[in-house]
């Protein structure tokens, strides 16, 4: 048991994937993994363990923002031994090409800053996504026919956002969309020698303002599931 996790130690696999809603981390568990078992509920941020296609999977919930993802992947990562980080969450397009529902795998992931950011000093670090998991999702997205970019995208310390000329200067820079915790998932993995990507479901649009009901955030997003598990165990 760790703080914030309460799962015994071996209860973990070392395969985690992490949405931001605990609520999308039970649904996934359940419609996705073989057996799953709830692993942890402190603090309603829950985590199943079960299996896929015969190998130990975890999925479970960052919460919002990086402050929050950063307590629950260094506990992974560090008291639980985890060796994969695959976060499935929701963003918003920032690029008119981007249409909801569409997939984005992240590349890299561009920020203001991170908790991670202190350590750094004057290094602007470039947090960038495992190559091989990266590769793997592609040809699982492309294999199912799931309308998909990968690039570079925005983790940002807010949702409600005051700055509409730093989006004006992304969306021109060529950021595929907006959310708020793959950059330190990213810094986090690389200096623990893991493996992490971001695959994520478009949501909402920021130029257009269309946006999806939240069942859909919490339970409709079953290709970007897949794509990850398909990834993480190619
Ligand atoms: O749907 P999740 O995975 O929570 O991701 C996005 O949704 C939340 C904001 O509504 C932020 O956590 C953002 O990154
Ligand atoms: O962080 C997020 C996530 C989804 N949509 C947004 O606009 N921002």
């Amino acid at each position: 048991m760790t703080i914030h996790i309460g799962a015994a130690p071996g209860d973990i696999a070392e395969t985690v994937l992490m949405p931001g809603d605990p609520m999308r981390a039970k649904w996934a568990a359940e419609r996705f993994l073989d057996a799953p078992r709830q692993v942890n509920a402190v603090r309603g941020m829950l985590g199943f363990t079960g299996n896929w296609r015969g190998d130990p999977v975890t999925i479970h919930g960052s919460g919002m923002g990086m402050a929050s993802l950063s307590i629950y992947a260094n506990e992974l990562l560090r008291d639980y031994g985890a060796k994969t980080l695959i976060r499935i969450g929701s963003t918003g397009a920032m690029q008119p090409h981007v249409a909801l529902r569409d997939v984005i795998l992240a590349m890299t992931a561009s920020s203001v800053g991170t908790p991670s950011s202190t350590i750094f000093r004057e290094l602007n670090y470039a947090p960038c996504a495992d190559w091989g998991l990266l590769r793997s999702a592609v040809a699982a997205a492309e294999a199912r026919g799931v309308p998909h970019h990968v690039g570079g995208i925005y983790s940002s310390d807010t949702f409600y956002d005051e700055r509409p000329d730093l989006n004006e200067q992304m969306t021109r820079h060529g950021i595929l969309a907006v959310e708020m915790e793959t950059a330190e998932m990213y810094t986090l993995a690389a200096r623990h020698g893991a493996r992490a990507l971001s695959v994520l479901t478009v949501s909402d649009h920021l130029q257009t303002g269309e946006a999806l009901p939240s069942e859909d955030r919490e339970a409709g997003f079953g290709d970007m599931v897949e794509i990850a598990l398909e990834a993480a165990f190619a």
